[in-house]
């Protein structure tokens, strides 16, 4: 059984419990055939520490039979591949977002740079057989500098955020050199339909590439694979947590400080893509055209920092103090605040007593890849009295969780409506409505993707041309 490498700029140690979903999901089938799970190692270098562009100081850990191997960034580096390119350019434009793209000269070199650095210090790590698995915008042209090195292993690589519009694509600095190479590896993952028929019209209008009877898209003296994989989350783990000590006293506490009244809950990285402003002005809504909910209807919503060394991000915190602190002074009574508004990381074991204390979970982003917490909120609901998900339509979990209340989260008079409507669903309808959400969630859960994606680059048929370096 060939040796699964996986690549990503974050590492995480699968041994740790907050380890996230990727680690979960990629910790079954990596402790199954060892692993090598390499990426950044989070650690910057200033010049003055001896930093250089273009280089970086390896680590390596072993964790069970996976082994961790990360490498150092000066903060040249750093800044213009993780703040410039991939977080100031990339992410904006692939969720839609050109108004908050903000490129500098420099950052496609310094991208460029990393990219080089990272499949330097891969490739003598790498056995013939191993399968390659690349994640995110950030490593797009990791494929394409291995191959120029000469390596000729199997690569597939994974999509997490959003594919837009070919013309959306096409504002980006240097989006030709980045498409094509994509076509470097053997298998494409996106999170939906939406985002592979992107692509699939991105590739034949601006790289005219061929459709291949099979499926297979060919350009550039290439052929790939593409296909959807909509990643999932660990159910039955989160149903656990739910039901731990710690699960059932974070429930039982809400309940009871809510006893009299019905909680909402919002849980998001502070990115303005989650919509967290529409979010905050929905509410506001919701409390000024249905006033029963006065008094009554109160929000937790929790916004993890994030990227907070890119501008767009520092906007968006002043933006949401400003919006929560009226909402609570024009609404709030002296044993009442309408928002709890926490802006701190909160530990994923106290999730699932949260999400399945509130009446209704509000996953309303502008655009999103997928969207985990629809999912954690979801799994986590007790089944005899469940809650409702209000979920917008623009995230990637709309494809699968059409039993949810779909919203846009651009109207806030009509989102306004559909949360009352969930304040008020009888609970048969709720009940219905979980049932099928959970079968989905289960059926497509975590293990589910891994094995999907791992098992289509394993069976692809590769002609001898493909394993050719380029
Ligand atoms: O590493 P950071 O810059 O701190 O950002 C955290 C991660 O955010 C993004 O998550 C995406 O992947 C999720 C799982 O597939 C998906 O549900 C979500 O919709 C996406 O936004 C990013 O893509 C990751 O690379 C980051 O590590
Ligand atoms: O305070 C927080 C906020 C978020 N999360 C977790 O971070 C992930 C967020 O993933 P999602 O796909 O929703 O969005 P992303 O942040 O990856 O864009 C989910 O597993 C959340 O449970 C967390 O553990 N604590």
């Amino acid at each position: 059984m060939s040796r699964l490498v996986i690549v990503s700029n974050r590492v995480a140690d699968p041994r740790k419990p907050a380890a996230g979903g990727l680690a979960v999901a990629l910790g079954e089938s990596m402790k199954k055939t060892g692993a090598l799970w390499f990426g950044w190692s989070g650690e910057i270098i200033e010049e003055a520490d001896g930093g250089v562009p273009g280089e970086g100081r390896l680590h390596t850990e072993q964790a069970g039979n996976i082994e961790l191997v990360t490498v150092d960034l000066c903060r040249e580096d750093h800044d213009a591949y993780y703040l410039g390119y991939a977080n100031g350019v990339l992410w904006p434009v692939f969720h839609y977002r050109l108004d908050l793209g903000n490129y500098e000269p420099g950052f496609a070199e310094g991208y460029r740079r990393v990219n080089e650095l990272f499949a330097r210090k891969l490739l003598p790590l790498l056995r013939p057989d191993d399968q390659i698995w690349v994640h995110d915008y950030h490593l797009i042209p990791l494929a394409a500098n291995l191959r120029a090195m000469g390596c000729r292993n199997r690569m597939g690589f994974f999509l997490h955020i959003p594919m837009p519009p070919p013309l959306i694509t096409a504002t980006i600095p240097h989006q030709e050199w980045l498409m094509r190479t994509l076509f470097a590896y053997d298998l494409l993952g996106f999170q939906s339909d939406a985002d592979l028929l992107n692509f699939s019209h991105y590739v034949q209008s601006e790289a005219h590439a061929d459709v291949l009877p099979d499926g297979r898209y060919r350009a550039f003296d290439r052929t790939v694979q593409a296909g959807a994989f909509p990643i999932g989350i660990d159910v039955d783990e989160l149903i656990r947590l739910a039901e731990t000590k710690e699960g059932s006293q974070m429930f039982k506490r809400l309940r009871e400080e809510y006893s009299r009244r019905q909680l909402l809950v919002g849980v998001d990285r502070l990115d303005y893509s989650k919509g967290l402003p529409q979010r905050m002005r929905t509410f506001r809504e919701l409390l000024t055209r249905f006033p029963e909910n006065k008094n009554s209807a109160t929000l937790i919503q929790i916004a993890s920092p994030s990227r907070e060394d890119v501008d767009a991000y520092t906007n968006i915190r002043t933006e949401m103090e400003h919006l929560c602190g009226a909402i609570n002074g024009d609404f709030g009574e002296l044993d009442w605040m309408p928002i709890r508004y926490i802006h701190r990381t909160v530990a994923r074991k106290r999730l699932p007593g949260l999400y399945r204390a509130s009446r209704v979970g509000l996953v309303t982003p502008l655009r999103d890849g997928m969207n985990l917490v629809a999912k954690e909120y979801i799994a986590a609901q007790d089944p005899e009295d469940p809650g409702v998900l209000v979920l917008s339509r623009f995230a990637g979990a709309a494809e699968q969780l059409k039993e949810a209340l779909l919203v846009n989260p651009y109207d806030i008079e009509h989102t306004a409506k559909v949360i009352q409507q969930a304040l008020h669903m009888p609970l048969d309808e709720r009940r219905t409505r979980h049932a099928a959400l959970l079968q989905r969630i289960k059926d497509q859960d975590i293990h589910w993707w891994c094995r999907t994606f791992l098992d289509t680059l394993a069976n692809l048929d590769l002609p001898p041309l493909l394993l050719d370096a380029k």
